[in-house]
């Protein structure tokens, strides 16, 4: 009795699993029997199958299949699915991060060699050390691929290799690796903070008076073992020798700082970028470091078989704050559950999230909107008779009353929107008064335009007082020889010049040609259209009437412009009404924007 209930707990839960050739009704069994009539062999189980089924085939309770649903699931009824009413599953995810703090290090040089050539017949050779590699370079590129800074944000800390060390038989080092930097169009970069090593030095040099000075023993700072040890971390002894040895060397004046031909294309500090296009080359942030020089670089008249060489240089090192804000040609501003995601859904072919629920969407979505298919004829074309084969619509997620409180989810994704040519404010004319719900979404443009403003000033402030600390940097200066005797560093530019610099405009990622500053128009000012949603439920009508002759006030001017702005755009503004979920209505939207766009 107690064999035949063990039994049959076994074929009830483990069987399916465990034995699979027992249980001749699971669909693992059906497989391996399939395969062993496909191969046409003998399985090894074949007698216990046989035995199993024999014995057990009656009295085997049925099993519920319906506990195994998850792993035998039923196939999706593919004519339920339904692209602008879909199920809460179907949708597409990305991650999204439209801020962060990268530190950047270029790469240091590798150190100089010390080494002597030692041949048949030939002792003591001459010094034969080859120079140390130079570091890697950092390069940033926007590309168009990349929707997200989230790569960049985990990452943190970006560093480029570090230069090979000279070698003997005069082989310098390789060069380090160079690190590419890929990032959204539309990213801003600023500099947060600088250390460059290099221009340490040149302060250095300056204090000393000359680059090289050993302090002499009468120097109050210098103590009696103190003389001639001034950079001594600097330079290298050859290979075995002991810290003795060490401050028992006799140095020669060590060579001026040197910077790498490459830091001439450095961007000058402090970097400001709009990187709002694709770059076809990458741009250099920071150029690597110098790699350090050979023993043969110190050759005189009375040493000939100099037994030191230098280090490398360290890297410059940068600490920046990205920002992206998406660039898109229209953005769409709603109150949550308005419907906005729903109309991108309609206009174009995104899989973005939508739920009968406030905050379906999280972060930024953008859609395309295809004008012309090269199908015959061009559908549309722009006022400057350039073909315009598609624009692109940002949905972000929704706006609340008092969100520049920080209500809901904040202003922050009003970023995405603020560079857009075109607004469409979207109301739904099913949940109350749609004139309220659009005063209250331009309010709350209206507090994000307030907070960038402060934010552009304290920014600009900001960077002036750092600037007046700040060491001067000359990435144009014209390059120098390294081993120059006598030559004096660069003269520091004075805080009128960097206020100059601040005020100019940041260079081009390719050509070096300057760009215009980072700022943008008042949101205001911008075209916009009104997108009424929801128009196929009952009683919506009298809303939207309200709506279309409160537009019509505002245009000819009988009524404030609900941003409150005297100089807002009011030259033709429109309210659509739509059905989203039903895809009616939506087909003027194209059109309209085109016209728009191109006013
Ligand atoms: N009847 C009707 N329902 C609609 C229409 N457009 C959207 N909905 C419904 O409204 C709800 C919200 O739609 P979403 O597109 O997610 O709204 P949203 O504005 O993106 O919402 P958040 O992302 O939360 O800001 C969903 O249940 C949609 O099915 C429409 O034109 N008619
Ligand atoms: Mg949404």
């Amino acid at each position: 009795m107690s064999t035949f209930a063990g039994s049959r707990l076994l074929s009830s839960t483990l069987t399916p699993f465990l034995y699979p050739c027992l249980d001749s009704t699971s669909a693992s069994s059906r497989q391996a029997a399939r395969r062993i009539r496909l191969r046409g062999g003998t399985p090894s189980c074949t007698r216990w199958q046989s035995t199993a089924t024999t014995t057990q085939e009656d009295e085997r309770p049925a099993v519920d299949v319906s506990q195994y649903d998850h792993l035998n699931p039923q196939p999706v009824d593919v004519s339920q699915y339904d692209h602008l009413n879909p199920q809460p599953v179907d949708y597409t995810t990305n991650p999204f991060t439209d801020s962060c703090t990268l530190t950047l290090q270029a790469g240091s040089g590798g150190h100089g060699c010390i080494s002597f050539l030692r041949e048949k017949y030939i002792e003591n050779g001459p010094p034969n050390g080859g120079d140390g590699g130079t570091g890697g370079n950092i390069y940033i590129q926007a590309v168009r691929g990349e929707t997200s800074l989230h790569k960049l944000a985990r990452r943190g800390i970006l560093k480029a290799e570090r230069g090979r060390n000279g070698e003997g038989g005069g082989r310098g080092g390789r060069r380090g690796e160079d690190v590419l930097i890929q990032v959204p169009v539309g990213t801003i970069v600023r500099e947060v903070s600088r250390y460059d090593p290099l221009e340490e030095e040149t302060l250095d040099m300056r204090k000393n008076k000359g680059y090289g000075r050993d302090l002499k023993d009468d120097d109050p700072d210098a103590g009696p073992d103190q003389s001639r040890k001034w950079r001594r971390d600097k330079w290298l002894l050859y290979p075995g020798a002991l810290p003795r040895n060490f401050s028992a060397a006799d140095f020669p004046a060590l060579p001026r700082p040197r910077r790498s031909n490459l830091t001439a294309l450095q961007p000058e500090a402090p970097l400001r970028l709009d990187l709002d296009k694709p770059m076809s080359t990458p741009m250099l942030l920071a150029a690597g470091a110098m790699g350090g020089l050979g023993n043969p670089h110190f050759v005189t008249k009375s040493i000939w078989r100099p037994k030191y060489a230098t280090k490398g240089d360290e890297g410059l090192q940068l600490q920046l704050q990205l920002e992206l804000k998406l660039l898109a040609d229209v953005g769409l501003v709603g109150l949550p559950n308005a419907g906005k995601s729903t109309l991108l859904r309609a206009l174009t072919n995104s899989r973005t999230r939508i739920g009968d629920w406030a905050f379906t969407t999280l972060s930024p979505n953008i859609g395309t909107v295809v004008l012309d298919t090269f199908a015959g004829r061009p559908t549309l074309s722009s006022a400057s008779g350039e073909r315009r084969t598609n624009f692109t619509i940002a949905d972000i997620p929704g706006l609340i009353e008092d969100a520049h409180l920080d209500r809901g989810l904040g202003l922050g994704f009003l970023r995405h929107i603020e560079r857009a040519a075109v607004l469409a404010f979207v109301v739904d004319l099913s949940a109350g008064d749609a004139v309220q719900a659009l005063k209250a979404l331009w309010t709350e443009v209206g507090e994000y335009e307030k907070l960038r403003e402060a934010e552009q000033n304290s920014e600009s402030e900001r960077t002036a007082d750092s600037e007046e600390g700040m060491m001067a940097y000359r990435p144009n200066a014209p390059f120098k020889s390294s081993i120059y005797p006598g030559a004096e560093p660069e003269p520091v530019s004075t805080h009128e010049e960097n206020q100059q610099r601040l005020q100019d405009t940041v260079l081009d990622a390719q050509a070096g040609r300057t760009l215009p500053a980072l700022s943008l128009p008042a949101i205001s000012t911008k075209p916009w259209f009104v997108v009424a949603t929801k128009a196929d439920l009952p009683e919506t009508q009298q809303n939207f009437e309200q709506l279309r002759v409160y537009l019509e006030k505002v245009q000819k001017g009988e009524e404030e412009h609900p941003s409150g702005k005297r100089n807002a755009w009011r030259k033709r503004l429109h309210a659509v009404p739509v059905s989203a979920m039903r895809k009616e209505g939506v087909e003027s939207i194209p059109g309209l924007v085109v016209g728009l766009l191109d006013s």
